[in-house]
């Protein structure tokens, strides 16, 4: 059975593949990358090729190139780097699992396929299954995100005697609101040594008094720091700051949510609050609008999440 140096634990940032202005992949941005998130955002891990990275909407050997890159510039800096290697095809996952093992990364993640789907269960670990076994010294993890694969098998049916059919299942992403589900994830499986990592930013500290042990999102690639501050005052058991941060975190999100908020617009903050160019996303998703890129710019001041302070002042709104 695969076992990992250790369990992915803390904030796991889905990172963006960043591209250039003609839609190809600029890999020369991911060192600069890497950095910032360990250095600025204090973000050690890293979730390559998911919805934030646009997996879906790569070709097979892109997806091999970019988490080539990532293991590679992520070298000694980074805790770990899981590959998403979800695919309509089995035989492109099963080629995608091999290669993330081939180059040294440190877990691989799928979705369950979402045009021919499996109606149940077994269907759905079946496939899992395959896709792990081509890869059978990595730690696997099941991403579940019913909204977008339209698959809702429920996360506690299918990890249900999941390690007897799996034996490299090492945990679960779960990017969903229900939490009845999630805690019946992390109460029925108390004895294993998962790691259930929640997937909606905006909600983790709820995920996080459920049992929550990590979290995959968008958001740590530039609101890192802030969630981690949540994430320490959690541990210190100070829940009224740590429910301070996760309100903060609310606001902006809340804020971006109802302007319409998805991979482009991750794609455009990013840009604007680190300074690296990480550009456009690629067809059918589109650049996001210049109005949405003032607002958000705007918010992200008077939160005081940008560096710019020439709002401070009098400010109610700060989250610093
Ligand atoms: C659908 C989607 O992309 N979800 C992301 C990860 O699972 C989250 O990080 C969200 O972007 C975030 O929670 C904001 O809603
Ligand atoms: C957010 C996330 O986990 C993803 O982009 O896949």
């Amino acid at each position: 059975m695969a076992s990992p140096k250790k369990k992915l634990q803390g904030l796991v940032a889905a990172t963006i593949t960043p591209m250039t202005e003609h839609g190809e992949i600029n890999f020369s941005v991911i060192g600069q990358y890497v950095d910032y998130l360990v250095e600025e955002q204090g973000v050690k891990n890293i979730f390559v090729n998911g919805t934030t990275g646009e997996g879906l909407s790569l070709s097979v050997s892109e997806r091999r190139q970019v988490a080539e890159a990532w293991v590679a510039k992520g070298r000694n800096k980074l805790d770990q780097v899981v590959i998403h290697v979800g695919a309509l095809s089995l035989k492109d996952s099963q080629e995608l699992a091999r290669h993330a093992a081939e180059i040294g990364a440190d877990g691989i993640a799928v979705i369950a396929p979402f045009f021919l789907k499996p109606w149940n269960k077994d269907a759905l670990i079946n496939f899992l299954k395959e896709v792990a076994a081509a890869a059978p010294t990595l730690p696997f993890y099941y991403y579940h995100i019913p909204a977008l694969t339209g698959v809702k098998i429920r996360a506690e049916e299918l990890l249900d005697g999941i390690q007897d059919k799996i034996p490299t299942f090492q945990g679960l992403k779960f990017s969903d609101t229900d939490l009845l589900d999630f805690g019946q994830c992390v109460d029925q499986n108390r004895q294993q040594q998962f790691a259930f990592l929640f997937g909606v930013d905006e909600q983790l500290l709820s995920a996080l008094v459920m049992g929550a042990t990590g979290a995959v999102g968008s958001t740590y690639n530039y609101m890192g720091k802030k969630t981690n501050q949540m994430l320490e005052a959690f541990k210190r058991k100070d829940f009224s700051s740590a429910l301070n941060h996760q309100f903060c975190i609310q606001r902006f999100i809340n804020f971006v949510l109802k302007l319409g908020f998805g991979v482009s617009q991750t794609k455009a903050i990013m840009t604007l609050v680190s300074g690296i160019p990480v550009g456009p996303p690629r067809p059918p998703l589109q650049k996001a609008s210049r109005e949405f890129i003032d607002n958000a710019k705007a918010k992200l001041k008077s939160l005081d999440f940008l560096s710019s302070t020439d709002l401070k002042d009098g400010n109610l709104e700060s989250c610093s």
